[in-house]
């Protein structure tokens, strides 16, 4: 199993990292237009092998795109990230092009590949890879639900104080400081739904909090998140590789599903080897359904921007 990641820089050595923890893949290719950056963080990471008890082998390549050759995974995080005040959706003039160009060097190597798209605006970015690539629409995956999903338990277990292995829960919508919607109506603890334990006024919080995650860890870091998203990205990875069929909420191109048409927003997914294998299409209350339309519109006005 050979994964590309294209961008070394925060996100992408965060992913390249827990791909390589988690023991599934024999080749990790990091690529980065920066001179020598990605071979530098290859063999950082591949200096951690025997120390994290991995036998994953990670090169890397400043942007020889034969050395991704017949890859069956590639990770796009190539771009430019937001600074504190800023939105995702300002990012969209320079990375753009950006994705446009490196998922065209993937194809060309790979024809076969599955593509996630990391880079923001993400739901943006993956509808610009739908449009300007011809790969199949099973093919082409964005990343942004898992990890809004991730900080939604987060916050529930801070608000539940208890450990967030004892919450699920799920956002769906677009991945935007406005457009991501958390189903605080499907959360529960061990299966006993959040409500049972938390006020409305507590579980607005929750959401709210959760919708500004990314914009929260931008101000105190000064640069957007890794972490988190390396290992969410991971994630998929992984069910992709071994054929999980795991369900994740990510951005897909949408056909009438949700009964929206034409754009590439959150829902659930069910990964597996053929890549996005399914749309699952669960019941969303009136409230719920005008929150995601409202995403969608938000999505749509962005994609509006793009020049495809
Ligand atoms: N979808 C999500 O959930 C999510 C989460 C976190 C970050 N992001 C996005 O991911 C992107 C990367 O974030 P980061 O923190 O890793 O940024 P970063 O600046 O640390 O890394 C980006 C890397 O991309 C490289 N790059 C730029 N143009 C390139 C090109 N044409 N070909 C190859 N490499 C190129 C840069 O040299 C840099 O090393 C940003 O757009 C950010 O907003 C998305
Ligand atoms: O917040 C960002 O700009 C990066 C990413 O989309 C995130 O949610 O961490």
């Amino acid at each position: 199993m050979k994964v590309t990641i294209v961008g070394a820089g925060a996100v992408g050595a965060s992913c390249a990292e827990y791909v390589a923890i988690k023991n599934f893949a024999s080749e990790v290719v990091l690529v980065d237009i920066k001179e020598g950056f990605a071979e530098g963080k290859a063999m950082d990471l591949m200096q951690t092998a025997t120390l994290n008890g991995f036998d994953t082998k990670i090169t890397g390549s400043t942007n020889d795109y034969s050395k991704t050759a017949n890859s069956d995974i590639a990770v796009i995080t190539s771009g430019i990230p937001r600074k504190p005040g800023m939105t995702r959706e300002e990012l969209i003039g320079i990375n753009a092009g950006i994705v446009k160009e490196v998922s065209a060097n993937l194809i060309k190597h790979s024809p076969n590949v599955t593509l996630i798209v990391v880079s923001n605006p993400m739901d943006t970015m993956t509808y610009l890879v739908h449009k300007t690539t011809g790969l199949p629409k099973n093919k082409i995956i964005g990343m942004g639900g898992a990890l809004d999903s991730a900080r939604f338990k987060y916050r529930l277990s801070e608000a539940l104080e208890c450990p967030p292995s004892d919450v699920d829960g799920m956002v769906i919508g677009g991945h935007s400081d406005t457009g991501m919607v958390p189903l605080t109506r499907l959360a529960t603890r061990n299966s006993v739904p959040v409500a049972a334990f938390l006020s409305d006024e507590r579980l607005e919080q929750v959401a709210e909090d959760t919708k500004v995650g990314g914009a929260t860890l931008t101000k105190l870091l000064g640069t957007s998140a890794w972490y988190a998203p390396g290992a969410a990205v991971s994630g998929l990875v992984q069910a992709i590789a071994c054929d999980q069929k795991k369900m994740f909420p990510c951005s897909a191109m949408l056909e009438g599903e949700y009964g929206l048409n034409d754009l590439c927003i959150g829902v659930p997914v069910i990964l597996g080897k053929d890549g996005l294998e399914k749309i699952v299409e669960i019941e969303l209350t009136d409230a719920e359904k005008a929150k995601i339309k409202e995403s969608a519109e938000g999505v749509k006005k962005t994609n509006g921007l793009l020049d495809v």
